[in-house]
């Protein structure tokens, strides 16, 4: 596996019941580039990331990170190697304020998961960073508000906060447009791009056009498979591609 290739599938399956939602799926993605997954409706996108994230147990093929075949570790141990999903340290609890959600994920970080006795002093000490986090999403006005009272793209800013205080290598992003308003899409996109640096992300999405905007690669998968591969131009102009969208709600 070439440095260059943070992220490797090899002819990745999963068998449902007799049924393959994946199959011989083989994946390469590119350190610090972005890559994103798309497909029509039951394309198995879903299954596939949760598959690379340690969600599920392929029933063949090998899964390589960073030079080491992860196949069979689970979704703690991948995220110590710094692959995290985003929604897996995303628990944002809703009664706390912004800048405690970040600085108990940064807490979490340090292997101090329990220690909230200890509160005061060593919280304190993980300000800095957790301000930088804040800056980095956009949050530092917000700091002092309550998480729930964030509006949608605010609380994915902040999510995704809590995930860069993990400091991953690389991010998987589930659908990170969806339930947005038009107004929120823009500037996620934009946080995606920042965040973006010096990381790899993968993400699942459905809007095309957060897609064309923001990925230097594009898998597209159909029934299972890999359909095509390239940047938007190259599979957006791919009559296969086309034909297996035509029909579908996302056509
Ligand atoms: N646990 C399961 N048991 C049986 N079949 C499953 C299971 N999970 C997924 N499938 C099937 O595998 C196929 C792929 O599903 P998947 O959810 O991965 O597709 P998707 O591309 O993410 O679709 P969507 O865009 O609709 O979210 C579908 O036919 C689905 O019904």
């Amino acid at each position: 596996m070439s440095s260059d290739i943070i992220l490797q599938a090899e002819k990745l399956s999963i068998q449902f019941k007799g049924f393959w939602a994946v199959k011989d799926v083989d994946l390469n993605i590119r350190r610090g580039t972005i890559h994103a997954l798309i497909g029509p409706n039951g394309a198995g996108k879903t299954t596939c990331f949760n598959l690379l994230t340690k969600f599920l147990i392929p029933t063949s093929g090998k899964i390589h990170f960073d030079g080491q075949d992860i196949t069979r570790k689970g979704p703690a141990e991948i995220a110590q190697l710094g692959m995290v999903r985003s929604f897996q340290i995303s628990a944002v609890f809703p009664s706390l304020s912004v800048l405690e959600n970040v600085t108990i994920a940064l807490q979490r970080n340090r292997g101090n998961s329990f220690d909230f006795w200890k509160r005061d002093t060593s919280l304190r000490a993980l300000n800095p960073r957790a301000e930088e986090l804040l800056e980095e999403v956009g949050l530092t006005s917000y700091r002092n508000h309550l998480a729930n009272e964030l509006s949608y793209g605010r609380k994915r800013a902040l999510e995704i906060a809590t995930t860069l205080a993990l400091e991953p290598k690389m991010m998987l992003l589930d659908e990170p447009m969806a339930g947005m308003a038009v107004e929120d899409i823009d500037r996620i996109t934009e946080l995606i791009r920042r965040v973006s640096k010096g990381r790899t992300i993968l993400m699942v999405e459905h809007n095309l056009s957060v897609v064309a905007t923001l990925s230097d690669q594009i898998t597209v998968l159909a029934r299972g498979q890999v359909l095509a591969e390239g940047d938007y131009a190259t599979v957006s102009a791919n009559p296969q591609v086309l034909e297996a969208y035509m029909g579908t709600a996302h056509a």
